[in-house]
């Protein structure tokens, strides 16, 4: 029970009850969270450390200190998520993005300039983090963005709209395997699709497994017990059809599927190179494939 009078109080009792309960970095979540309620940059708190905490503001820090106790991420309790410099609301319906999906973007602005006039797919898009983030790093860019959840996409309208590029991205509920856009010749196709095994989701943290949406973790595709390849089996041959000659395909995928990833887009005559790239930890984690021109 957080009995603080002032921010300081506040923060320090926040952060014992974040220790007791073993979660990550109890002391930042201490501070973001006060910060949050009390609409402060986390800095203030050290220019308002003296300042009153009011009731109603105290029983909400209690509240929110409290659900990340249970577990429950912190992009879920401030409702948004920086991705690449930029804001991104996420609620429980979408994925929190992670770092390393940056990648994906640094990689697309090593093949187009910033001035290129594309046409882009991001397959799987959640948040929206990716296809939002191409359409302001590239002004020229025109795509559209696939989700089969309604709850996601809508998210991911919000984002679009936050952003100002709503006219450039246009979301669609749509099975990304399916046929999409059968006349389209695409210049780029994006995606993070679920890849993580169903004995791989046995292991992950309680913050994933009860806050996250399986459904953007596990691929629901196949038969059976999910390898976490189903997803880029599917679209393998799928993409090479989409792109026009010439055109990259991008794709995230488990530290452990590197070779497996290579093998599979390897097999699609329609690609004339496939490169399977790391992260900054040095583990295999995008894929960067180019169809023949
Ligand atoms: C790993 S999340 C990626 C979300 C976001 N692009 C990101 O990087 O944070 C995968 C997303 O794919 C969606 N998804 C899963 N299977 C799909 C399918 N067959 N067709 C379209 N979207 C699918 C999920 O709903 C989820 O939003």
């Amino acid at each position: 029970m957080i009995q603080a009078t002032t921010v300081r109080d506040c923060v320090a009792q926040a952060r014992a009850r974040l220790e007791q309960a073993g979660v990550d970095s109890p002391a930042l979540s201490a501070e973001i969270l006060t910060a949050h309620v009390l609409g402060m940059r986390r800095l203030d708190i050290l220019v308002h450390a003296d300042k009153a905490v009011a009731a109603p503001d105290l029983a909400r820090i209690q509240e929110c200190v409290e659900r990340r106790a249970a577990g429950e991420p912190v992009a879920y309790l401030l409702g948004e998520k920086e991705f690449f410099g930029y804001d991104f609301y996420v609620d429980r319906f979408t994925l929190v993005p992670r770092p390393e999906t940056e990648l994906l973007i640094e990689a697309v602005q090593s093949i187009f300039p910033r001035d290129a006039a594309f046409q882009f797919a991001d397959l799987g898009t959640g948040s929206g983090c990716i296809a939002v983030t191409l359409a302001l790093e590239f002004p020229g860019a025109q795509g559209c963005a696939l989700d089969l959840s309604e709850g996601a996409l809508a998210v991911a309208q919000k984002n679009a709209e936050r952003h100002g590029v709503a006219s450039r991205v246009e979301m669609r509920h749509a099975d990304f395997g399916s046929d999409f856009a059968p006349e389209a010749s695409l210049d780029l196709i994006v995606s993070n699709p679920p890849y993580v095994s169903e004995d791989e989701y046995a292991e992950v943290s309680v913050e994933v497994a009860d806050f996250e949406p399986k459904t953007a973790l596990v691929p629901a595709e196949g038969e059976g017990r999910s390898d976490g390849l189903e997803c880029v089996r599917r679209l393998a041959p799928h993409v090479a059809r989409l792109l026009r000659p010439g055109g990259w395909f991008l794709m995230e995928y488990g530290w452990k599927q590197g070779p497996a990833v290579a093998e599979i887009l390897g097999a699609v005559s329609e690609f004339q190179t496939v490169k399977i790239c790391k992260d900054l930890a040095g583990l295999d984690r995008y894929v960067v494939a180019q169809k023949r021109v």
